[in-house]
């Protein structure tokens, strides 16, 4: 179990809404990964509607949502964005997004640590999505962040760990939980940053057009716990040369 802002977990897998061929599809491969938190872009969320389509595959008692502010690109409309959640969704949880580039969807660093520390005054529990830049995960700790999300590769890339030198320092200095967000392909990418000791990791593309998403969800699940376990119990430092398995007890004459 560990803690984030003011809740408990247990899985320290984070599910994406995006991208599936159906909302039963998503719901599906939500329960079989096992994860309580999910994230859904306020955007996507209709509210006008009572029973929004998308919002009724997400009640369920383990499962909380995570509104994130996709699309924002700057501090006003992610405030703007957060408050409407809070207010429509009754939850001062947020995945703080802000990228103004539609190619690459980088993060904005200035303007989204202007808007974390706007956010964590109002009483948010903000989790921030960044580029994996250390500095910044502490300024951001100093802004009164919950948690710091950052980025394997580009979102929607299936890349995987193209920054696990940063991920490791990252890891290494921070004092909040650290959630590696994005880019995360095959279960593998989620078991190794797992094993270098992030919290939590958050998968949606790499599940979602899987040939068969829920199978997938199910493998992300066991390679999350997985690197999570190898992680406890500490990994083998690597050797430049070979070093016997066995020592040479016998064979020995003179
Ligand atoms: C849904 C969401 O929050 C994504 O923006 C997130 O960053 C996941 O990225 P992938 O789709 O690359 O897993």
């Amino acid at each position: 179990m560990f803690k984030i802002g003011d809740k408990t977990l247990t899985s320290r897998l984070f599910l994406g809404t995006g991208k599936f061929g159906s909302n039963l599809e998503m719901e599906d491969a939500i329960l079989a990964s096992g994860s309580e938190l999910v994230t859904v872009a306020l955007k996507r969320i209709d509210l006008e509607t009572e029973t929004d389509a998308i919002l009724s595959h997400l009640q369920h008692p383990n499962i909380h949502l995570l509104p994130n502010t996709s699309g924002a690109r700057n501090v006003k409309e992610a405030v703007f964005a957060a408050q409407l959640a809070r207010e429509a969704l009754e939850t001062n949880w947020l995945k703080l997004e802000i990228h103004p580039d539609p190619k690459y969807l980088m993060p904005d660093p200035i303007e989204t640590l202007k808007a974390t520390e706007e956010l964590a005054k109002l009483g948010f529990f903000v989790l921030p999505y960044i580029h994996a830049d250390p500095v910044l995960c502490k300024h951001l700790e100093n802004a009164g962040t919950s948690a710091v999300m950052p980025l394997g590769s580009p979102i929607g890339s299936n890349k995987g760990l193209k920054t696990i030198d940063f991920l490791e320092i990252i890891i290494e200095q921070s004092n909040v939980p650290v959630i590696v967000d994005a880019g995360i392909g095959a279960p593998s990418d989620a078991a190794k940053a797992m094993e270098i000791g992030a919290d939590a990791v958050l998968v949606n593309t790499a599940i979602a057009v899987a040939g068969n998403p829920k199978l997938m969800a199910e493998a992300f699940k066991e390679a999350v716990i997985a690197g999570r376990k190898a992680f406890e119990a500490r990994i083998a430092n690597q050797q430049n040369y070979a070093v016997a398995s066995s020592p040479l007890t016998s064979f020995l004459y003179d």
